[in-house]
């Protein structure tokens, strides 16, 4: 048996976002390990899209370094950028394409080689539970087929590393469950970010839970840690983004 560690997918450092005068993301660092699953919650304008947003390659930080697979994100976008796949808030759907020409145009756009399209369209539509769906228009499908079909955009190229941001919104109960379980699934292959407001999310899904509020990290522990100190994460939760963090 080896104890080798397991690699990092991606450890980013000190990073910060300012807008104007207005310091969005500060001294933000994190990692990310292969088959991990990291949840990243805090309230609404805690800085979790603008974090997620630099380190998808979205965003250019004001500070800080990125690396993807151990791939400088600032020096080789295009390199590192192959191992991401990304579920933004918004996901970016073109509702009068069908799924296939969709994927198909996203495949592409992530510079697959032509001949592994058909055999990767068909294997993200199957991941993501759109087997029969490929020749409907994406304007037609419910709320929560639609959040697949931004899945399968995110996972057409097999990524390393998958960033969802916020993917359970607007979902019904099922749709969260089957979410859920595509989650599960996708952990095998790849290492996920999930930001999210819900913490039961958290609490199923991920191994690590950051907590930012007011643009830094106030919370980095494992799910198990929390449970052997025995803390409730609503409890942390309440405690740590109730009050104003102080400058340092
Ligand atoms: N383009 C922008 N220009 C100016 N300020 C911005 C911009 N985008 C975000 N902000 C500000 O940066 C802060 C962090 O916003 P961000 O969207 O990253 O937070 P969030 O944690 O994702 O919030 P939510 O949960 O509501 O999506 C907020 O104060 C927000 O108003």
């Amino acid at each position: 048996m080896t104890n080798e560690p397991v690699p990092l997918t991606l450890s980013a450092k000190h990073l910060q976002r300012n807008y104007g005068n207005h310091q969005a993301v500060q001294n933000i660092t994190l990692e990310l390990r292969r088959g991990e699953v990291l949840g990243l919650l805090g309230p609404n304008g805690a800085g979790k899209t603008t974090t997620l947003r630099m380190i998808t390659g979205n965003l250019a930080p004001s500070a800080g370094s990125i690396e993807i697979c151990g791939v400088d994100l600032l020096n080789n976008p295009r390199e590192a950028k192959a191992y991401l796949g990304y579920l933004p808030e918004m996901p970016p759907l073109y509702f009068d394409m069908t799924v296939d020409e969709y994927l198909r145009f996203v495949a592409r756009l992530h510079r697959v080689e032509k001949q592994r399209i058909p055999h990767l369209l068909e294997s993200s539509k199957i991941r993501c539970g759109l087997p029969d769906r490929g020749r409907q228009l994406i304007g037609t499908l419910s709320k929560g087929l639609q959040q697949r079909v931004g899945i399968a955009q995110a996972i057409i190229h097999e990524p390393d590393v998958i960033i969802l941001d916020e993917p359970t919104v607007g979902l019904d109960p099922n749709q969260m469950r089957e979410l859920r379980e595509l989650i599960q699934d996708l952990r095998k292959s790849c290492s996920i970010i999930l930001s999210t407001h819900i913490l039961s999310e958290v609490e199923w899904a991920c191994d690590r839970v950051h907590i930012m509020h007011e643009g830094r990290m106030v919370l980095s522990e494992t799910l198990a840690g929390l449970k052997q100190k025995g803390i409730n994460l609503e409890t942390v939760f309440t405690q740590l983004t109730q009050q104003t963090v102080p400058v340092q």
